[in-house]
């Protein structure tokens, strides 16, 4: 079954220019989706509308059978439970004020889930490769990938079904992004990923299934390894033809 359904959705940031146009996409329970396109196709974009950050100008969202509503501040507070986020920038996306407690409980407070805080941030530093005694430092005391790290942990303390990650590991150094990169695989085994990327060979080392997205719009979407092994489209070969050969 799918668990977020987009359904002819189109989005505009004025009136005269569509940078989302009629896109449709289903994601299953369990899938890690690469969303893949050069910059400027409207990947940030679509993962904005996911998180309900901002309304489609047209077409649906469904997420576990219901309308993604972000006009009730009460589902709202129940979808952000579910469908947490990574951004791209470890340096700017952890409050440098804030220890690590305070960081990766975040969630928990403002969502208002009850239980034992240091004790689940602690479960969630582990679950992403950091030692769970860590929670009174501070983050410039820390290594981008583990940044990273507690940042992915932040996401994942509440226990989402959905992890949305922008350009997640493309601010980090080659060997970090590959540590990252397993770290997310790992992780994507117990939940649901969509990774977005202009990177393809970091989305066929981690996703299963790739969209490709030009312009707004999706030329072509299925099995990464079908994918990769035979392009329809010529906007895909021409991006497989951008990166180093992969290993089969
Ligand atoms: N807040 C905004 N206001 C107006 N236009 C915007 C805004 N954000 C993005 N755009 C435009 O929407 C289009 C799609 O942008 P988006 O960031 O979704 O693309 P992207 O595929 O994620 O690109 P990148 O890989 O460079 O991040 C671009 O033409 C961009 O200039």
């Amino acid at each position: 079954m799918s668990l977020v359904s987009v359904q002819n959705v189109s989005f505009g940031y004025s009136r005269d220019r569509l940078v989302l146009d009629g896109v449709s996409l289903e994601i299953r329970s369990g899938a890690s989706v690469g969303l893949v396109g050069e910059s400027g196709s409207g990947k940030t974009t679509l993962l904005r509308l996911l998180l309900g950050l901002t309304r489609p100008s047209a077409g649906e969202i469904r997420f576990d059978g219901a309308t993604l509503d972000t006009r009730s501040s009460r589902y709202m507070r129940d979808y952000r439970r579910q469908v947490q986020a990574v951004f791209q920038d470890p340096y700017s996306s952890l409050d440098p004020r804030q220890n690590v407690l305070g960081i990766v409980s975040e969630p928990l407070r403002s969502l208002g889930i009850p239980g034992d805080r240091p004790a689940l941030v602690e479960a969630a530093l582990v679950s992403v490769g950091l030692e769970p005694d860590i929670l009174g430092r501070y983050p410039h005391e820390f290594s981008g990938g583990q940044r990273q790290r507690i940042a992915i942990a932040r996401a994942i303390v509440a226990k989402p079904k959905l992890l949305l990650a922008d350009e997640a590991v493309s601010a980090l150094d080659l060997s970090t992004r590959i540590r990252i990169v397993e770290l997310l695989k790992q992780l994507a085994a117990d939940m649901t990923l969509v990774f977005v990327s202009h990177d393809l060979g970091v989305v066929a080392a981690l996703c299963d299934e790739m969209v490709i997205l030009e312009k707004g719009r999706i030329v072509e979407a299925g099995a990464t390894r079908k994918m990769l092994a035979d392009p329809q489209h010529p906007y895909t070969r021409k991006l497989l033809g951008s990166v180093p050969r992969m290993p089969a």
